[in-house]
């Protein structure tokens, strides 16, 4: 039988004087081979001096958020190649452990250092703010991990005071010298490397937002300018008309049936932009929903709230092509600006129409190459349609909870309506109608479309305000929405009283406080527009019906889902619309 055989063999095995040497051998060995320590001490040393200086020399020293993916790079090749040669020199378990040391020591002293530096020695350590956000920028995503920013914010100056450390190298501050030392011409305040803004292109091509240096949006600025001079405005303002009628005739279709306000508030200046920008209709009014490309820009909107603004990771997903939907999105864009300028009939005066005139001149001063004009063209749509949408989600809500102002506005449009155009309203004579900007005005001060305006990051020198230094290369903002709800520059800040607007000296503290369109050269080049569609959409909507919460709305929803992508969103309101009487005012739908 053979295993008879095989066990006396074995035990003869066993008992051999060599087989004892072995044994012995084998276990005084532990079972992994591990380096012995002296051999680690040196290495990892070094690793932890490489740390340290690749902090002290590199990291500390400017802005490194679109470098993110050559930093990631950098670091898992070197480290792939020392576990390489690690693994050859030592052997397989050898190798591993003794790389795997040297890249701990490296990380633990660079982030032992950062921290340590961000903490005691930072030249922000002065400015209060959460010790979370003293230490990483982490803290933006954890802020913004509800979509409301905003209000995060809001309560952050409500503990901390007017300045606050939001992030290791960045300061929000409520200030109105702030803003003129921020934003105004002769600031020394830059886009270039203060964060958001860097990360924010058409393969490498800036809109007129996002563009990095004063010396490029001069003349971008100029050529958008062209697109709401008077005479300008005056060929777009037909257009605006046609889509409150398109609005008009929706109401009037769905019959006393709930609206979401909040809903049509998007599709109303989405359709504008379509034909204003781009002599295109997008006809969502009438589908009552989002179509594809508003869905994206919405969706694109969101990852901006979602990541607070974090930047590397915006960065390393567009070095990377990742996100489908932004991919969409510029597609989409592509083939409407491709289809604008193939249009015959160029001489439509829309937007686009601009940007087309510049890149085909001779010699054009902004619009060099077709990557500006996508860039640009998107900025068309994103910079229109949630602004507005923002302000007239707001404007129909606060409406219909203050009724009363729903009557006095009509008591006031009505004598202007068919004064300049039979049976329509123009902006002009809008204009001079004081309540209706005091409601829009408002809306805005309570619900900052752009809530927290974008960074800018000081000059060498830095600046002071209201007498504290903030040292230069340091990104700092002025957030309008907390700003327009502080009782420092408000009475009553929490309340909607159209009738500070009136009155200005009762309710409003300092008039500079209010910043909707932000000031200085890069405030909003569509302000002109915008006011416009608002004072037309909403006089011909008070014009021809009221409008009161929907049976079940209790009107929570539009700020409990509001979100701060970037710009403002508005939750959820259903409304319904009733025609004005005497019947004689109610609207006819039209053509
Ligand atoms: C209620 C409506 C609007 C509000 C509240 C608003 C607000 C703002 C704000 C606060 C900025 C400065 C943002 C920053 O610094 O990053 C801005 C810039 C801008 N807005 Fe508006 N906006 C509105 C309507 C419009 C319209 C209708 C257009 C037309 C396309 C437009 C196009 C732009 C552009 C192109 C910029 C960049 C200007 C520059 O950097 O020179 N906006 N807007």
């Amino acid at each position: 039988m053979p295993h008879c055989h095989v066990l006396p063999e074995s035990s003869n095995l066993l008992s051999s004087p060599q087989t004892a040497v072995i044994m012995d051998h084998l276990i005084q060995r532990p079972l992994f081979p591990t380096p012995d320590k002296l051999d680690l001490v040196i290495p990892c040393l070094l690793a932890s001096a490489t740390g340290f200086l690749s902090h002290t020399l590199y990291f500390i020293r400017g802005f490194h958020d679109t470098s993110a993916l050559r930093i990631i790079l950098v670091h898992f090749t070197t480290f792939l190649c020392l576990t390489g040669y690690s693994i050859t020199q030592l052997g397989v378990f050898p190798g591993l452990i003794t790389s795997t040391a040297i890249a701990l020591s490296y990380l633990t002293t660079l982030f032992t250092s950062i921290i340590t530096y961000r903490l005691f020695f930072h030249p922000l350590r002065h400015i209060p703010g959460p010790f979370l956000a003293k230490i990483t920028k982490l803290y933006g995503p954890y802020t913004a991990r509800n979509g409301q920013m905003h209000l995060e914010q809001t309560k952050l100056f409500k503990k901390y005071g007017n300045f606050v450390r939001i992030a290791p190298n960045e300061v929000f501050m409520l200030s109105v010298e702030g803003i003129q030392k921020i934003h105004a011409r002769d600031s020394g305040c830059r886009k270039l490397n203060a964060g958001i803004y860097d990360v924010i292109h058409f393969k490498g091509a800036h809109n007129l937002n996002s563009v990095l240096t004063r010396e490029e949006h001069g003349p971008r600025r100029k050529i958008w300018e062209r697109a709401f001079t008077t005479k300008a405005l005056a060929i777009h303002e037909p257009k605006t008309r046609e889509v409150c009628h398109r609005w008009l005739n929706k109401i009037a279709s769905l019959n006393g049936q709930p609206i979401n306000t909040s809903l049509f508030s998007l599709l109303i200046p989405f359709d504008h932009m379509g034909k204003v920008g781009f002599s295109y209709e997008f006809r969502s009014i009438e589908a009552g929903e989002e179509n594809r490309m508003l869905h994206l820009l919405e969706s694109l909107f969101g990852q901006f709230g979602r990541t607070g603004e974090l930047c590397w990771p915006l960065s390393i997903a567009k070095d990377l092509n990742l996100g489908k939907e932004s991919a969409e999105f510029d597609r989409l864009t592509m083939e409407m600006a491709d289809r604008r300028a193939a249009e015959e009939d160029s001489n439509k005066g829309d937007i686009l129409q601009h940007f087309l005139d510049d890149m085909r001149s001779e010699k054009p001063i902004a619009f060099f190459n077709k990557n500006i004009f996508y860039s640009d063209s998107a900025l068309v749509l994103i910079g229109a349609t949630d602004t507005i949408g923002v302000v007239l989600s707001y404007l129909f809500y606060h409406l219909a909870r203050h009724r009363v102002y729903q009557d006095l506005l009509h008591s006031h449009i009505k004598k202007v309506y068919g004064e300049t155009i039979p049976e329509e309203f123009t902006d002009r004579d809008l204009s001079k109608i004081p309540l209706l900007d005091a409601l829009i005005n408002e809306t805005m001060r309570l619900d900052n479309p752009v809530a927290n305006n974008g960074p800018r990051l000081t000059p060498p020198e830095g600046i002071t305000v209201d007498g504290i230094h903030i040292p230069g290369g340091v990104a700092v903002r002025v957030p309008g929405y907390a700003l327009h709800r502080s009782e420092e520059f408000y009475l009553a800040p929490e309340e909607f009283k159209p009738e500070r607007w009136l009155d200005q000296a009762k309710f409003v503290k300092d008039r500079e406080a209010f910043i909707p369109w932000l000031v200085g050269p890069n405030n909003c080049v569509g302000k002109r527009m915008g006011m416009a569609v608002v004072r037309l959409v909403l006089a011909y909507t008070v014009y021809s019906y009221t409008w009161n919460s929907a049976p079940g709305e209790d009107g929570k929803r539009i700020y409990s889902e509001s979100k701060d992508n970037l710009i403002l969103k508005a939750g959820t309101f259903n409304a319904v619309f009733t025609p004005r009487e005497p019947r004689g005012l109610s609207y006819v739908p039209r053509q």
